[in-house]
């Protein structure tokens, strides 16, 4: 059983423009699994809908009772690509013996050539596969939580020590 929390960003097709939040979006991550017709158990759960430099640490703390509730030690996070990296830190730390995979989209989840569906289908396979403890997976690779940085201006993830 794998349980998906879900908190915005532009993986659910939110954006900020102008300095104010896109709360409206036609995009849902249930809607790209099932066009991939996934066929695994699988719970999913809004916690939150915000584009990720609005989340706060309350909002994180909110998470990881999700997490901490959540009978599932697989669980997958779709969240924005922004503050990604501080959230999956704010986990890590928390040492929650469980599979903890962070996911998100650097294209419009409503937009035709989003890597939504590449990134969700690479982060659900990479979930099934790793040990427990927190990662991102983005750009086609794995990362842990205690190495990763997201870089503006390559808009790429890329491992601390590289
Ligand atoms: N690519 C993204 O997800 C950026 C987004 N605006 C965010 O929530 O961080």
């Amino acid at each position: 059983m794998i349980h998906i929390l879900t908190t915005g960003g532009t993986i659910e097709g939110l954006d900020y423009v102008d300095g104010k939040g896109i709360t409206q979006s036609n995009v849902t991550i249930q809607s790209f699994l099932e066009s991939a017709n996934i066929d695994f158990d699988y719970t999913i759960k809004s916690v939150f809908k915000k584009d990720s430099r609005a989340i706060t640490d309350e909002d994180r703390a909110q998470l990881v009772c999700k997490i901490n509730e959540s009978a599932a030690t697989k669980i997958l996070i779709t969240h924005g690509t922004f503050t990604m990296e501080d959230t999956a830190k704010y986990i890590g730390k928390l040492n929650l013996n469980k599979t903890i995979v962070l996911v998100g989209s650097f294209i419009l989840g409503s937009s035709a050539e989003t890597d939504a569906p590449f990134n969700l289908g690479y982060a659900l396979s990479s979930l099934q596969l790793l040990k427990p403890d927190v990662y991102i997976a983005m750009n086609g690779q794995i990362f842990n939580w205690n190495n990763v940085s997201k870089n503006l201006e390559t808009n790429k993830f890329e491992r601390n020590d590289q």
